[in-house]
Order: structure tokens, then C-alpha cells, then sequence
């Protein structure tokens, strides 16, 4: 495996993700970076290269040929389509471009060509409105996985060191989130984490906190049901199948560092729940890892910030991040 790039797919062209790209290959030996090669259409990331007055050369290959390339010049598998380079203006034309590197970045990793994929952001409401009918790159890679058989269940975990957080529902309305919340789905998204964390993170025995939905975890009935009726049997499941969950616990609190630190990982029971409290200690460092997939699927934690793309601006610490974690969980695969 250590002889395969890691696949990049480019992202939304409006926004920061051919930036960064762009930027990291330029510095490819000052940080020391694994060979990879980048999905997309190699006439727009000139272009983008052009305007971030970045000297760099842009190869059009194979995967196989990306690892002599990377060396001398940015390895890139041209996507098909029209992408036009307007920092911040999104093109409904570029959509099928986007979607279609996402698609053979993946591809590349289920058969071996690549040993994990790199995601640059996507704009979710860019491609909605293209007709892109997935909710996030984590549930449309579940069934790009699925290769015509049942999806796996995709699990968001954003992560910076020891502290992991995952949601249970995802990109669901909040209204949606107490009628979405099952026994079941607790489970099996923390069967997920218990077994990830240890296959592909070395963690042996995970500990795993659970937070409850509502405020103190329901007080005991007393502001919301859920947790006493719902969370709270699943963690008892858990517990029962040898996973180390503890919950419900107080979602507030949970995020003290002296409480987070006593555990591998804290599953939220909805997304901001999970992902305010890592992007506000760690926006520039957190990863955006997908759990569940037969590949390994990492992407920086921020999106498209179209108020800084094309201007070189960008914070280039997260992707880095991304980049660092998908190889070190490959590294050693065979
Ligand atoms: N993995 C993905 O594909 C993700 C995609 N998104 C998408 O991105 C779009 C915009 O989302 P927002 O909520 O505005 O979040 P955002 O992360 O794009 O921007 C939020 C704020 O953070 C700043 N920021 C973002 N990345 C930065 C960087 N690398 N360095 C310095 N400052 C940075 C932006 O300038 C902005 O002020 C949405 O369509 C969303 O769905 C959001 C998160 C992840
Ligand atoms: N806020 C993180 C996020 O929405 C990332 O979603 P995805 O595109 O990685 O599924």
C-alpha cells in the first residue's frame, strides 16, 4: 500500500479546496507530505494555480504514474466537464465535474489504486441545486461503497488527538433529530466507533461517552423522554455486548476537558451538538474522518469559505491534517 497514492478528490471550484491543493503540493517537501494525486480538471486548477501566482507544474496521469510524477509535477486524473475558475461564485455547470471526481477518487480506493481518499470541500447547497440528491459526501460515499449492495451505515467522526467526536444523526433537520434518534442507530453508530477506533486507530479497548439529547440528559424525564427512554437503553446494549459506553451524560458538561479526556470518544446525538465544541477549541487542526466505510475517508473540517478563496489566504493546517491522519491510518496496510 505504501507504494499507492492517496487519492484528493478537488472539491467545489469556488471555494478554498483547490487553494489548499494547490498550496500543499507547492510545499510537498518542506512538510514531508505522502505522494498523491488529485481528481479534477487539470485546466481550471492551472488557472487557479495562475491566480495564486503558485509555480508549479500540473501533469494529467493515471493513478499508477502518480507516484513518479508527484516528485516534478501535481498528479492529476482530468475529470471531464466544464469548471470555471470564479473564486466565490458557484456554476452550476462545474456540479457534474465535482461529483464525477468524488466518484472515481473513489473508485481508485475500493480497487487498490489509491490507499485512502482526501476529500476538499464540497458546497452541499451548490450541488443540491444541481440536483445532487445526497446529503454530504459521508452518505453518498456509504453507497458508492455499496458497489450495487447494501450501504454501510457512514459515520461522521471529527477528530483532533484524543478528542473525537461523532454525531448520531447527521445532515438532518433539527426538528427531524428526536424522531430520527433510535435504540438501534445508537447502537449501531457506536458499534461503528468501538470497532473503528480500534481497527484503524489502535486504540484496544475504546471508552466510549454517550451524551444525552436533552438538557442534563433529560433531568429524568423531566425535560424530554428520549434519554431515559431511548439513549439510555442503547448504551445498556451496549454495555451488555462488552462495549465500554457510559450514558447518557449531560452533552453541556460533557465537554470539559477533564471529563472528554476519560474517554476515546464522545458520540452527540445531532451534528452541532458533536461539532461545535471540536471546531471551536481545534477549527484549524480538526479532521473530518468517515467511520464505517471499507475505505479510509479523511477531509479537513472546514468548508468552501468562499470569502477567501482564490486569494491564498486560507488556513492549509486542516487539510494538512487530513492529508497526515488518512496516510498514518494506511501506513503498514498491505
Ligand atoms: N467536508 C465538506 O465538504 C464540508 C463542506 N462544508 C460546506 O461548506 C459551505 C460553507 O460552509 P460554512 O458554514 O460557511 O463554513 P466554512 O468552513 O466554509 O466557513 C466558515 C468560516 O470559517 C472561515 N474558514 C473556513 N476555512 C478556513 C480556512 N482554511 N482558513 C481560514 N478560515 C477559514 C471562513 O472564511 C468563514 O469565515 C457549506 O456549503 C457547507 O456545506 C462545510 C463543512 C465541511
Ligand atoms: N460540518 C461537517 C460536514 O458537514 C462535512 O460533511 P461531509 O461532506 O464530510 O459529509
Amino acid at each position: 500500500m505504501m507504494d499507492k497514492p492517496l487519492a484528493i478528490s478537488m472539491g467545489e471550484p469556488a471555494g478554498v479546496g483547490p487553494d489548499l491543493i494547490l498550496q500543499i503540493y507547492a510545499r510537498r517537501a518542506e512538510l514531508k507530505l505522502p505522494p498523491f494525486c488529485v481528481f479534477g480538471h487539470a485546466e481550471f486548477l492551472k488557472s487557479r494555480a495562475a491566480k495564486l501566482e503558485l509555480d508549479i507544474e500540473i501533469g494529467s496521469v493515471d493513478p499508477a504514474a502518480s507516484l513518479a510524477t508527484f516528485v516534478d509535477a501535481m498528479p492529476v486524473i482530468d475529470i471531464d466537464g466544464l469548471v470555471p475558475d470564479h473564486p466565490g461564485k458557484t456554476s452550476m455547470a462545474a456540479a457534474g465535474a465535482v461529483i464525477a471526481s468524488i466518484e472515481q477518487a473513489v473508485t481508485a480506493t475500493l480497487t487498490g489504486a489509491c490507499r485512502a481518499l482526501v476529500t476538499a470541500p464540497i458546497h452541499k447547497g451548490a450541488l443540491y441545486h444541481a440536483g445532487f440528491s445526497h446529503p454530504g459526501h459521508t452518505e453518498f460515499l456509504a453507497e458508492l461503497c455499496a458497489r450495487g449492495g447494501k450501504a454501510p451505515l457512514p459515520v461522521m467522526m471529527l477528530a483532533h488527538g484524543g478528542l473525537r467526536a461523532v454525531p448520531v444523526t447527521i445532515h438532518v433537520p433539527i426538528k427531524d433529530v428526536p424522531g430520527l434518534l433510535s435504540r438501534q442507530l445508537i447502537v449501531d453508530t457506536v458499534r461503528v466507533v468501538a470497532h473503528d477506533l480500534k481497527q484503524r486507530f489502535g486504540i484496544a479497548e475504546p471508552r466510549i461517552a454517550v451524551a444525552g439529547l436533552n438538557p442534563h440528559a433529560g433531568e429524568g424525564g423531566a425535560i424530554g423522554r428520549e434519554d431515559l427512554e431511548i439513549v439510555a437503553p442503547a448504551v445498556q446494549d451496549l454495555q451488555l455486548a462488552g462495549i465500554d459506553a457510559v450514558g447518557p451524560l449531560p452533552a453541556d458538561t460533557l465537554f470539559y476537558p477533564l471529563y472528554w479526556e476519560r474517554y476515546d470518544a464522545v458520540v452527540a446525538m445531532y451534528h452541532d451538538q458533536a461539532l461545535i465544541p471540536i471546531k471551536t477549541v481545534a477549527f484549524e487542526d480538526a479532521v473530518n474522518v468517515t467511520l464505517g466505510l471499507p475505505i479510509v475517508r479523511t477531509s479537513p473540517d472546514h468548508g468552501t469559505a468562499f470569502d477567501l478563496a482564490g486569494t491564498g489566504k486560507a488556513s492549509p493546517k486542516s487539510f494538512i491534517a487530513a492529508i497526515r491522519l488518512a496516510d498514518a491510518m494506511t501506513r503498514g496496510q498491505d
